[in-house]
């Protein structure tokens, strides 16, 4: 499928991606050493992850990855996030990037909640007086409230997503990337999360989502793209992506 005709002009562009990644496989002694006599190479093969896939996303557009479990939607938003490289083809993104991927993987455990948003934030990109300007929106969305102060390994993980989330999506930024936000949290704090989501969308950010939930899905988003055992199977109106997918 050729790259899809945007009018604005793109945010990200996916040209010819292809991500390969090395399977290992376990084998006995024995068999590992008849392979090195037989001079055969053992131990691992290549799978592709994702191949040939290429689209664009215009500014201000929300856009959904659909595909079933192990199609290549996070691998794609890890390549988009710069987080993985792309075996072949390449990856464009204009303006900052934000991804609740990996939501809390920069906290410290042994620094409190205010320091944490303090680091985060700092890796995120943001100054100290961008920080501090948003400090108190972002606690008070966390709802941490007098815990803020408190070593974060002291925090039950449901708080600690609250508080990573807060960070990821106050920080200054044009494209956002959100993979599965809905498993942030309790039902309100998602709610929450959804709603805040909606109104960066209505700000004009560029997004990319990728969520299982598609009612939250046909909210957020008005185009999809279908992946499918690495693949770009369909790129369209979001209602026609999510059919595209439920035909196997
Ligand atoms: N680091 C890795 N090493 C090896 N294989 C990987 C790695 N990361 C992903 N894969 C494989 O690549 C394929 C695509 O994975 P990916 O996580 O992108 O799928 P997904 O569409 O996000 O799935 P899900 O809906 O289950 O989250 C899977 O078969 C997975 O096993």
């Amino acid at each position: 499928m050729g790259a899809n005709v945007v009018e604005t002009r793109p945010s990200i562009v996916v040209d010819d991606v292809r991500k390969d990644f090395l399977l290992r496989h376990t084998h006995s002694l024995k068999e590992t050493f008849v392979a090195w006599v037989q001079r055969k190479k053992s131990g691992s093969s290549t799978f592709q992850a994702l191949d040939g896939v290429e689209f664009h996303v215009g500014e201000g557009e929300s856009v959904a990855v659909l595909g079933l479990n192990g199609s290549g939607k996070s691998t794609l938003l890890k390549l988009i996030s710069g987080v993985l490289e792309p075996d072949a083809g390449r990856v464009l993104t204009r303006g900052r990037l934000a991804g609740l991927i990996e939501v809390g993987a920069g906290f410290h455990p042994d620094l409190s909640g205010r320091e944490n948003v303090y680091l985060n934030a700092a890796i995120l990109g943001m100054n100290r007086a961008e920080t501090e300007a948003r400090f108190d929106e972002i606690v008070a969305f966390s709802e941490i409230g007098e815990f803020i102060d408190q070593e974060v390994k002291h925090y039950s993980s449901g708080m600690f997503l609250r508080l990573a989330f807060s960070v990821a999506i106050h920080v200054e930024l044009d494209i956002l990337l959100v993979d599965e936000i809905l498993s942030v949290g309790d039902a309100p704090f998602r709610e929450k999360c959804k709603t805040k989501i909606l109104e960066l969308a209505d700000q004009g950010k560029t997004m990319l989502v990728v969520s299982h939930n598609m009612s939250m899905i046909k909210e957020i988003c008005t185009r999809g793209i279908v992946l499918k055992k690495g693949k770009l199977i369909f790129d369209g109106p979001v209602d026609e992506a999510i059919e595209a997918m439920n035909k196997r």
